[in-house]
């Protein structure tokens, strides 16, 4: 991926169903979840680089023990490591203070933070506030009753906030803040304090005092009837995690499964993460024993260790993110590996094309690191075709002779490794000033690799904003003297913004839109259009069905005339060697990942009503000049 772009969180839920001494005897230490909790956010890493955190509850502690602990980290891409040396310090200083711990398991639990049995962890790229420490998840809603305490941690995007917010204030509520965690978190412990109010009077009402009624109260419980009142006017992606301060955990997945969750479990362990091969490797678990959460279904562990799913939402048609295989998930799962593979090797006819078939004088190369998987695709297909071409080479001899043989089996596929991904550097500045800086230093190139007689074929897995590209990686790839640079991108030409966790809400951020723009200027009709589009989008009703307006930009305009004119913006500035871009099409798109139907961002199909609106607002905010995300 060239360009840089604040996407998913990861998280994953850890519950411990032995005893503690259990882990200790078994795997000599009593921060065996702790651990493995740092393997599974580590290997997420991917999802989340803003911040990190983690939560853990020990069950069955004394009234006046610590029964929550919590720890965040918002040192940029270093939060997991912060984070984990801070729990381990904290930890190791414990144990110092109170050496006793390490033999009695109750005076462990008294002492010494962190360890427990339900545990919470979480890696952060912000969608909604700042990356302050309070915005990094898990957040905390606390209270001395201890099954109103709240633990919330959560990938997610809602679309429609703003209702939510103003829904908690209908509901008599003064949210402390507007960050969508929060809103989220209220509307659940909302629901939490009236569920744990009313099972407390019928207990009361059957005679329980307050004393006995706790235990009851933890078995009564129904988190998915909490989940069900909370989320339903929730419109977005999202898989929101849980704990509650008796020990009862949950994931409720979104009902048409945007984000993803996976989980898995034996006699020692559930756990639930956003990615399945972290579990696969850190708990030695087959592919097939991990299972996809259903969407719609919230997946329960009670406090007594009894695990079951309930349906929470009406499963809807499965939009799970396409984006989730083409680029945040980690390539070693079993299924996104092949996916990426057929991705670059469904790219095979159109490269070819592009270079006339001149292997001969044809560099491949791809740019690092998520783009290698698909270059490995594109490699056996471009393998398939020089072995058919030989195959009819020989053929066509009529005697075949050791010489002929000869230059027939020397033909090559020439791989090189042409751009180089510099490690980051960091700076003082803001953001926006840091991105920019950042993007013409991010690449090197390897010299002596290139001939002027060469094409140049470099693989991406999507292009968004084409900036790094543009400002970086095609300048550099110049240097080389190629005399024909083809970019070939994984994904197909992203045209929307995306609302349900990417952070790709500005239009005209995006080189598909400024290319189609362009090409309306050329044509004289962009102003009409504008227009047009403006006042479609300001038309559309406040409440019920919304339609996405940006389509109309797109109608009468050409894949190949959107990929063209992407070529000549990104190779406009200084650039000698002829430019190529081609983009990978929806149809092969869905051939290649079938599971992952969700591709809103490429088509302008949006799976919930919130996404046709934040498509227009989007819109709307390019229309009035407003450098604004789309919210
Ligand atoms: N990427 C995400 O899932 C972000 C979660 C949440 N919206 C936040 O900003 O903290």
């Amino acid at each position: 991926m060239s360009d840089f772009i604040g996407h998913e969180c990861g998280v994953c839920a850890l519950r411990l169903l032995k005893p503690l001494e259990y882990y200790k005897h078994k795997y000599g230490s009593f921060t065996y979840g702790i651990d493995k909790m740092h393997l599974m956010m580590e290997k997420q890493k991917n999802r989340g680089q803003d911040g990190a955190g983690f939560a853990s509850i020990k069950l069955d502690t004394q009234p006046g023990e610590r029964y929550i602990s919590r720890a965040r980290s918002k040192s940029k891409h270093t939060a997991i490591e912060t984070l984990f040396d801070k729990i381990k310090t904290d930890i190791e200083t414990s144990f110092e203070v109170f050496p006793e711990s390490k033999k009695d398991i109750a005076t462990l639990k008294k002492h010494i933070p962190y360890i427990g049995e339900a545990l919470l962890g979480h890696v952060r790229y912000g969608t909604s506030g700042g990356n302050n420490k309070e915005n990094i998840h898990p957040f905390l809603r606390q209270n001395n009753w201890m099954h109103r305490n709240l633990i919330v941690a959560g990938n997610f995007n809602m679309t429609n906030l703003q209702d939510q917010f103003q829904a908690l204030i209908n509901l008599g509520q003064h949210p402390k803040e507007k960050v969508d965690t929060v809103t989220v978190m209220e509307k659940i412990g909302h629901f939490l304090d009236d569920a744990v109010n009313k099972i407390y009077k019928d207990l009361k009402a059957e005679g329980y005092s307050k004393r006995e009624a706790s235990p009851l109260i933890a078995e009564r419980l129904h988190i998915h009837k909490i989940l069900k009142r909370s989320s339903k006017d929730w419109d977005g992606g999202y898989v929101i995690a849980g704990l509650l301060g008796h020990g009862d955990m949950f994931v409720l997945r979104d009902p048409i499964g945007i984000r993803p969750a996976y989980y898995y479990h034996d006699e020692e362990v559930v756990v639930i993460a956003s990615e399945r091969a972290p579990i696969q490797t850190v708990f030695n678990a087959p592919f097939e024993t991990i299972c996809e959460l259903p969407p719609g279904k919230v997946f329960i562990v009670k406090k007594t260790g009894d695990i079951f799913q309930k349906k929470v939402l009406k499963r809807g048609e499965n939009k799970a993110c396409s984006f989730e295989r083409i680029y945040f998930s980690r390539a070693n799962d079993t299924e996104i590996y092949r996916e990426r593979k057929k991705l670059g090797q469904l790219q095979t006819h159109e490269v070819l094309k592009a270079v006339d078939s001149d292997l001969e004088n044809t560099v491949f190369s791809f740019i690092p690191n998520t783009s290698e998987t698909y270059f490995y695709g594109l490699l056996e297909g471009l393998q398939n075709h020089l072995a058919d071409s030989q195959k009819e080479e020989i053929l066509k001899l009529k005697i075949p002779d050791e010489k002929a043989l000869n230059t027939i089996f020397s033909r090559r596929i020439r791989i090189e490794k042409v751009p180089i991904k510099e490690a980051k550097v960091r700076t003082f500045i803001s953001e926006d000033l840091d991105r920019d800086f950042m993007v013409t230093n991010s690449y090197d190139i390897t010299y002596g690799t290139v001939k002027p007689t060469d094409n140049l074929v470099v693989f991406d897995d999507s292009i968004v904003r084409g900036t790094t590209l543009k400002k970086n990686i095609l300048r550099m790839l110049d240097r080389l003297n190629p005399k024909k640079i083809v970019i070939v991108s994984g994904a197909p030409q992203i045209r929307y913004p995306d609302c349900y966790g990417i952070d790709m809400a500005k239009l005209k951020d995006l080189v598909a839109f400024t290319a189609t723009i362009e090409l309306h200027k050329e044509r004289g009709n962009y102003t009409t259009l504008k227009e047009e589009i403006y006042q479609d989008c300001l038309s559309q009703p406040d409440s019920g069905e919304v339609k996405n307006c940006v389509k109309a930009l797109y109608e009468g305009v050409s894949d190949e005339d959107i990929s063209d004119k992407v070529s000549e913006i990104l190779s406009k500035e200084h650039i000698k060697a002829d430019v190529k871009v081609i983009f990978q099409s929806v149809r092969n798109l869905h051939k290649a990942c079938p599971k992952n139907k969700g591709d809103w961002y490429f088509t302008g199909n949006y799976p919930t009503n919130g996404g046709n609106k934040i498509a227009n607002k989007a819109f709307v905010n390019y229309y009035k000049g407003f450098d604004l995300r789309a919210e």
